[in-house]
């Protein structure tokens, strides 16, 4: 594998892909945990794992590419991921066999906010569910983040519930 195969073929991705900034957005590479994507990653939860961890969970993803989609924002000025969101499609049986969109892990790194980088990147993701044939994108936010949702055309459906099981040790 070449060192900078993407997770996902970078064409599905809408246009423009880099902004004014010089920020582009991409498909996660397998050189992304040398360029920061797990520092971004704990700016939203607890999310350090090393490097052959991560290389061992890209490559069972990429086995899967037309179910799981990361997409991340680099600062091509200095070569840092900035930010990162993923949607995942689940196939359905109900709605005409379907598709389902779970969009998760949404993090801008916190000195890049407001910039719109957060907007760019549920575009992106909504721009993908919607070529994978997904009749709907669905997430679990904190409150706080409903307004930033809701600009992004999300609406508030029904509750999220929740059970935490013994991790599993891999
Ligand atoms: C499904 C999930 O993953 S939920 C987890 C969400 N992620 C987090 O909580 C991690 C920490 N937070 C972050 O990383 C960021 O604050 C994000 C992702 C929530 C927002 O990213 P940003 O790049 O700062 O947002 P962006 O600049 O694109 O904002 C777009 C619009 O939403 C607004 N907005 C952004 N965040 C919020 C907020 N928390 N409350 C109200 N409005 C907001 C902005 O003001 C802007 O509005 P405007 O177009 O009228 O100016």
């Amino acid at each position: 594998m070449s060192n900078n195969e993407s997770l996902f073929s970078n064409t599905l991705l809408k246009e423009p892909r880099v902004d004014n900034d010089n920020i582009e957005f991409r498909s996660l590479e397998i050189t992304d945990y040398e360029k920061g994507f797990s520092e971004v990653l704990q700016q939203l939860t607890e999310a350090k794992f090393e490097k052959s961890k991560f290389i061992e969970r890209y490559l069972q993803m990429k086995q899967y590419n037309d179910t799981y989609f990361v997409i991340v924002a680099e600062d091509k000025s200095s070569g840092k991921i900035v930010a990162a969101g993923s949607l995942i499609v689940e196939k359905k049986f109900i709605r005409g066999v379907t598709s389902c969109g779970h969009i998760e892990d949404i993090v801008v790194d916190k000195t890049y906010r407001g910039k719109n980088l957060g907007l760019k990147i549920i575009q992106q993701l909504k721009h993908l569910g919607k070529i994978m044939g997904c009749y709907k994108l669905i997430l679990d936010c904190d409150e706080k983040n409903e307004k930033f949702y809701a600009k992004n055309g999300f609406e508030r459906k029904a509750i999220m519930m929740a059970v935490y099981l013994p991790t599993p040790k891999l």
